[in-house]
């Protein structure tokens, strides 16, 4: 690293100035993991609504030709009308997306690192951010899996995706670690819930929704499982009850008998969702911190003199 470099210093600040000084703000509106941007005691969370739409932003990818993928595309509102992309919830995280890009850093950059955020401040094991991400100046072709489509489909789904079958059983039990199925949305999979600690009628898809764990899974194994897309009343829009039987359970067995392979193997299926972007778009390395940083460097000329004024942030100290 050699100073100046904008954009790495940019990226580098979204990924690690968090909280505190010159921080940039992205992590706050996910502490607690349950804060939502519009009402306590909704059912709903930030950081539900940020896995979702990183999600269906990337799900548009097309392996065969390199089009779609993580682009912050489905920002425009022709994406957002389709029956695919129902609810609220991209439009809520482009709120707090928008203020953590800026001219060095993207949308989509910054929708990719909502999601690491959320998976590190939650729960799960720090994750690898690239930059670089290109983003859309028209909406993407349609290309969201929905509930009530069949396995074949789904799985088809993925592989244009770029996801194998066991692939997809992981990203869908991973991603359904957080949230659930929201009334409004899908009436016709949730009904009303007369929660008063639930006022969106959300029915979560584990007891845990708004932390990273593999209660999806126990849960589901053990058949205690609430989940609203396995236990539905309506079993044609019981997906990940399709989803996660369609290799005999094994893929799901195994992430209920292990946290740590849970947790490793999310990381893994999250990095290669955020890192799927348009053919041509070159993302960077891995942004790693940056040990002696200057920052907001001014020179000026005052009474015959040139002035140098500036903040260095030291390395880490470790407590
Ligand atoms: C066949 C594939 C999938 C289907 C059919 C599906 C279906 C759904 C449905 C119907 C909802 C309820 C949305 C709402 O009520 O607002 C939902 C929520 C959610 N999905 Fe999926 N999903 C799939 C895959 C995934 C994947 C791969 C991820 C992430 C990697 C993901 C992440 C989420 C999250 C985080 C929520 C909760 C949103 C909230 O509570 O606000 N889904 N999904």
């Amino acid at each position: 690293y050699t100073w100046p470099s904008p954009t790495l210093e940019a990226l580098e600040a979204a990924r690690f100035d968090q909280l505190g000084f010159n921080s940039v703000q992205l992590a706050p509106f996910i502490q607690p993991c349950n804060a939502f941007l519009f009402a306590d005691n909704s059912g709903r969370s930030n950081a539900a609504d940020w896995i979702r739409t990183a999600y269906h932003d990337m799900a548009t990818y097309n392996v065969a030709d390199g089009t779609g993928g993580l682009d912050a595309s489905i920002r425009f509102g022709v994406e957002q009308a389709r029956s695919e992309n129902v609810g609220d919830g991209f439009n809520n995280t482009f709120i707090p997306v928008l203020i953590a890009s800026n001219r060095y850093v993207g949308v989509a950059d910054a929708l990719a690192l909502a999601l690491v955020m959320v998976v590190e401040n939650c729960g799960g094991l720090e994750m690898p951010f690239r930059g670089g991400r290109i983003d859309a100046t028209e909406p993407n072709a349609p290309g969201v899996p929905e509930p009530q489509q069949d396995l074949d489909s789904h799985i088809a789904s993925f592989a244009r995706q770029g996801f194998t079958q066991t692939d997809m059983i992981g990203l869908v039990a991973c991603g359904h670690t957080f949230g659930g199925v929201q009334h409004a949305a899908f009436p016709t999979i949730v009904g009303e819930l007369n929660d008063p600690q639930d006022t969106q009628d959300v029915a979560h898809f584990d007891t845990t929704f708004v932390h990273f764990d593999n209660n999806v899974a126990t849960e589901y194994v053990s058949g205690t499982t609430q989940n609203p897309l396995v236990v539905g009343f309506n079993d044609t829009t019981n997906s990940d009850k399709q989803i996660f039987g369609s290799d005999g359970n094994a893929t799901m067995r195994s992430l209920a008998d292990s946290p740590s392979l849970f947790s490793s193997t999310c990381t893994e299926l999250f990095t290669r969702m955020i890192d799927t972007v348009p053919s041509g778009v070159q993302l960077t390395d891995v942004i790693t911190p940056i040990p002696i940083k200057p920052a907001n460097v001014e020179l000026t000329l005052a009474n015959d003199s040139i002035n140098v004024f500036g903040q260095v942030r030291p390395p880490a100290v470790e407590h």
